[in-house]
């Protein structure tokens, strides 16, 4: 039996046969000719039947798909039959060159030319790099890049996942992902918790376990195990039935003793917007904006944005639907609007520093998003991703008052933000804890490296001061003002975790937004104690020398969590 240990990053116990994510596909060696004895006639031969197999194998798997994966897998599935790409690598082969070296180069300059384009056309692009990889692996005979396409459900043991691959991700089949590499704060985890699966990342080693091996899979503790003994699969069998009952949240998010902390929901379009409204969540506390157009070469229009931000809306009437400008940069780069050849993309120009270099973009996404409010009956607040001080928050909130919208706000996401919290929520109207961001800033840690997990985790001492200094500025800037304090609410991932909601909540924070899969686990766990617990509990993380003692130190306080395999 082989174990390996990483962190647990979204729960449940789950047992399955392990399917490893192709490694990406490399470039065939430039100026690479065709082999000896191998004619350019039998070469062209060769490269139509690989595109061939290439285009049955994704129209398969369109035609068992559903929703946006379907029409990706559509799109891509035509372009590996695409005449002008075969033809010019078909001349490629016969001035000699191999047909990898040669649907390589076709590849690329039609993709050139298709981005050159723009528009719908430039979306296609992808496609294309896409295909001629799909391609290469064929002739190669090697598994296709990508998530695995299967019949029979599997676990994923991939080194990281990006957020392009949720399209591809048939939660039907995908019992679980195991990621080598990935942090707490990952896309891995932020994909994983949103769909409701398992998953443990920042497991070393996992990249060597067979294709069809029986695994064990504890999301919660962060444990595989190969060949689960008797003992694991009974653990699965009995989260398969805690898992049913705490299916259901109720819609009111509130401690024991009636404190109420409205829990919403983390989306990233309308369709996670329906099915959060449709599990229970009190309104959105996150729509990343930028999962919009995450494919886009190009910059949305107007209409394109005010339709693709009302259908949010529409599935909250009357509830406060919380939207943040895009946040490009970094893990979620925007070709319209990042720089891909910085050095140090997370301390560069991400989020709502992409208005210093690509000044315009910010101004009309405020316009279409006020249009969409104004068509909407939703309560739509608007934040700022990546504020780090009051002056910046204060140009945001002007270009939110010239555009007509009258909530704005600003992420704490940034350690100087929370630092200042009282200057800078003078100058708007709520703030919200980015905690994936402020642990990844707070430790140095990138989000995003495997090795690093341990120190990026929002149970950090350190964050949780951070935290805390929020909710003081908040006070303190309330209290200037003879008022109430703004809002300041949590939509990193650390809202999803159980424990850390409890320690959130007796901290002062006063929402709590995350994937509608974790409503059901946080809203059960808060109703198990009063607001003076909680604030025990949270003075108790406060007081750890370690993230792991906190986390230990509070989950030993809060029994029901092991009772719920949480
Ligand atoms: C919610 C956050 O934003 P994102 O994960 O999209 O960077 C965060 O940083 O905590
Ligand atoms: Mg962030």
């Amino acid at each position: 039996m082989q174990n390996f240990q990483g962190v647990g990053v979204s729960p449940g116990r789950i047992t399955g046969s392990v399917r490893q994510m192709p490694k990406p596909v490399g470039e065939p060696p430039s100026g690479e000719k065709l082999a000896e004895g191998i004619s350019p006639e039998d070469a062209v031969v060769r490269l139509k039947a690989a595109a061939q197999a290439v285009h049955d194998e994704l129209k398969a798997r369109a035609d068992t798909a559903s929703g946006d994966g379907k029409a990706v897998l559509e799109a891509t599935a035509l372009m590996a039959k695409d005449t002008m790409l075969l033809k010019s690598a078909g001349k490629l082969i016969n001035a000699g060159t191999s047909a990898e070296r040669a649907i390589w180069e076709a590849g690329a300059s039609v993709s050139e030319m298709l981005h050159n384009l723009g528009g719908y056309m430039a979306e296609r692009a992808t496609d294309v790099l896409d295909v001629r990889a799909r391609i290469v692996a064929e002739l190669r005979g090697v598994p296709a890049p990508g998530i695995p396409s299967s019949e029979t459900p599997f676990i994923l043991v991939a080194e990281d996942l990006a957020p392009a691959d949720t399209a591809t991700l048939n939660p039907a089949v995908v019992l679980a992902l195991v990621t080598s590499g990935g942090g707490p704060q990952s896309h891995t985890a932020i994909i994983a918790r949103s769909l409701g699966l398992p998953a443990v990342v920042a497991a070393h080693g996992v990249d060597g376990i067979a294709d069809g091996s029986e695994v064990y899979v504890d999301g919660a503790a962060g444990f595989v195990s190969v060949e689960p003994t008797d003992e694991q699969r009974a653990l699965a069998t009995a989260w398969a039935e805690t898992s049913a009952t705490l299916a259901a949240f109720d819609g009111n998010g509130t401690t024991a003793d009636g404190h109420l902390v409205p829990l919403l929901a983390n989306v990233g379009g309308a369709k996670d917007a329906v099915a959060a409204a449709g599990l229970g969540a009190q309104g959105v506390g996150l729509f990343r904006t930028e999962f919009c157009f995450l494919e886009r070469d190009t910059e949305p229009s107007v209409d394109e944005q005010a339709a693709a931000y009302k259908a949010v809306f529409d599935a909250f009437p009357g509830k406060k639907v919380v939207l943040r400008t895009l946040d490009a940069g970094a893990d979620k780069p925007l070709p319209f609007l990042t720089d891909a050849t910085e050095p140090n993309p997370a301390l560069g120009v991400r989020g709502y520093r992409t208005d210093f270099t690509t000044p315009g973009v910010l101004e009309r996404q405020l316009e279409a998003i006020a249009r969409a409010a104004s068509e909407s009956e939703a309560d739509v607040w608007v934040m700022a991703p990546m504020i780090s001080t009051a002056a910046e928050a204060g140009r945001f909130a002007s270009l939110c008052a010239a555009a007509g919208i009258q909530t704005p706000g600003v992420m704490v996401e940034v350690p100087s933000a929370a630092l200042t919290a009282a200057t800078v929520l003078r100058e708007v109207g709520f703030a919200s804890l980015g905690t994936n961001d402020l642990t990844q800033y707070a430790m140095a840690a990138d989000r995003q490296l495997g090795p690093l997990a341990d120190l990026n985790t929002p149970w950090q001492p350190a964050v949780l001061r951070l935290v805390q200094l929020t909710v003081e500025g908040a006070a303190q800037e309330g209290s200037g003002r003879e008022g109430a304090a703004k809002p300041v609410g949590v939509c990193g991932e650390a809202a999803a975790d159980p424990a850390l909601a409890v320690v959130l909540t007796g901290l002062g924070v006063t929402t709590l937004s995350m994937t509608a899969r974790s409503l059901a686990a946080v809203g059960t766990v808060l109703k198990t104690v009063t607001l003076e617990q909680a604030q025990e509990l949270a003075r108790l993380a406060l007081s750890a020398p370690s993230a792991t003692e906190a986390r230990d130190w509070v989950r030993a306080k809060l029994p029901v969590l092991e009772e719920l395999g949480l």
